[in-house]
This record gives structure tokens, sequence and C-alpha cells, in this order.
């Protein structure tokens, strides 16, 4: 199979914590793929060892079979993977526009620093994918949090990736907001965009995800499709509970 990314025996260790352990993982072309898991499992520290951030201790990641596992943040991000950090952190003082903006213009996808007129044309481009276009404008601090969600989601679509990871978009969202960003990766993926997901609020991850990986304690305990997953016995011991797997009983029972 040739995977769009293709994580080879990865393994990762702070000191002598070991963060992920023997990770093979192939990411298909256009799927959305969830990464689930308890805290601490490594789930962060795989989307740091694809974007570049940290280096794996041992194995590799290709990308369209080209080795990215050596390669640093800047350039995996030339080569089309965007995404987003868990703790929004924008520029205070740049307009909403101007934040995305600087983004595509340091991540340009010819390989050199774009013009400040083409990043502003990406980051408009980006804005409007989102729904931010109307607010283009205000400071990021005039922002509700699920758009600045929203505004971290167009830096990461603004050098138009072919992958894009988004770790935890959905953490401290209401119900409609969810919803909202629910049909929002669901648009970015019909757009033909390849999405891995990091996210702890299951109605997201079982609405969007075409199969679901679980790490724990830095291993994958299994991969596959959504309803398999949740009902495996050890994702529901190492993660999900009892109590998910009684409310899922319930829905179903609703909706028969
Ligand atoms: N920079 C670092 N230095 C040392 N240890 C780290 C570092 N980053 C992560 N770790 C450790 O690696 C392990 C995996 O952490 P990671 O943040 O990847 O987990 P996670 O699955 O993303 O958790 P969460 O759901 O809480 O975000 C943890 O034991 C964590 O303490």
């Amino acid at each position: 199979m040739n995977y769009l990314l293709d994580i080879q025996d990865v393994s990762l260790y702070f000191g002598g914590v070991r963060a992920l352990g023997d990770v093979t993982l192939g990411v298909e072309q256009g799927e959305v793929l969830g990464l689930i898991g308890p805290n601490g499992a490594g789930k962060t520290t795989l989307m740091n060892a694809i974007s570049g951030i940290y280096r794996p201790t041992a194995g590799r990641i290709a990308f369209g079979r080209r080795v990215i596992s050596d390669q640093p943040p800047h350039r995996i991000a030339k080569l089309g993977i965007g995404r987003t950090f868990q703790v929004v952190q924008p520029f205070a003082n740049l307009s909403v526009l101007e934040n995305v903006a600087v983004g595509a213009m340091f991540a340009g996808t010819r390989g050199v620093l774009g013009s400040r007129a083409q990043a502003m044309r990406m980051a408009g481009i980006a804005l409007e994918r989102v729904g931010l276009s109307g607010r283009a404008d205000m400071l990021p601090g005039q922002l509700t949090l699920s758009n600045r969600k929203r505004l971290e989601l167009a830096r990461a679509l603004s050098t138009n990736p072919s992958l894009l990871l988004l770790d935890e978009v959905m953490a401290g969202l209401n119900h409609s907001e969810i919803g909202g960003l629910v049909n929002l990766i669901q648009k970015i993926r019909r757009d033909g965009t390849t999405v891995i997901v990091i996210e702890h609020v299951m109605r997201a991850i079982l609405a969007v995800c075409d199969r679901i990986a679980v790490l724990q304690s830095g291993s994958i305990i299994t991969v596959g499709d959504p309803a398999a997953v949740i009902s495996d016995p050890r994702v529901i011991g190492a993660y999900l509970g009892n109590r998910f797997v009684e409310r899922q009983k319930r829905k179903a029972l609703e909706v028969a």
C-alpha cells in the first residue's frame, strides 16, 4: 500500500522517558484519521515528530514517498503538511488577516519566502475557507474562543497543505461550536485535504473519522474502522471506559 504518510517503527525518547515506542502507522490519501488515547499517551509527540518539531530517536517518517523525519519544520511545512497547536497563541497586535498572512509568508509552498501581497491573498482565501472573512480586520483578542480556533485553522490552511494535522481544536467549545467545526473539517476533507485529528471529544471523532488509531503509553494498540475501535475491549479499558459504552448503547436504542 502506498500511503500519503508512512510512519515506520518510530520511537522517541525524552531523556529516559519513552514517549513513542515502535509506532507504525499509514495514512491514506484523502482520509480523516483520528488519533485518540489517554493523556500522556504520545499523541501530540507523534504530531510533533510528523511536523519536524521533534526528531524520532529511531524509525522513519515518509510523506509522499519522501523521507521527512530528518527535515526541519519549515521544510516539512513547505512540502505540504500544515498543523494547528493545542495552545493558540496569535500575535495580539496583528489583525486576524495579518496573523494568517505571517504563516503563509514563512511557510510558502514554493520553497522561497513569498511576497507580502501573495501572502495576504493566500490568507484571505484561508479566512474565507474557515468562515472568518468578516472578521479579517479584528484583533485576535476580539474573537470568541471558537473563532480563535478557526483562526488557528486558517493559519494551518494558509499554505494549502495536502496533509492537515489538528491538535485538539474542539477543546473548550460548546455543543453547537463543536458541530460547526465538525462541518468545517468535513468541508476541508471534501476539498481534497487529508487530515489527522487528535481529539478527546468522541462525538466529533466519530462524526469526521474514516479510521481511528489508539495510542496508549506511546504504542498503537489498534487502528481501524471507528465502530470496531470503540467496541474493542482494550480501547474501552485503556481510554473510553464503560460509561461511554453505556451511553452509545442508549443512543443506539433511541435511534432504533
Ligand atoms: N518536551 C518534552 N520533554 C519531556 N517529556 C515530554 C515532552 N513532551 C512530552 N513529554 C512526555 O511524553 C509523553 C507523551 O506526551 P504527549 O504530550 O505526547 O501526550 P498526549 O497523548 O498528547 O497527551 P494529552 O492528551 O494530555 O495532550 C508524556 O509522558 C509527556 O510527559
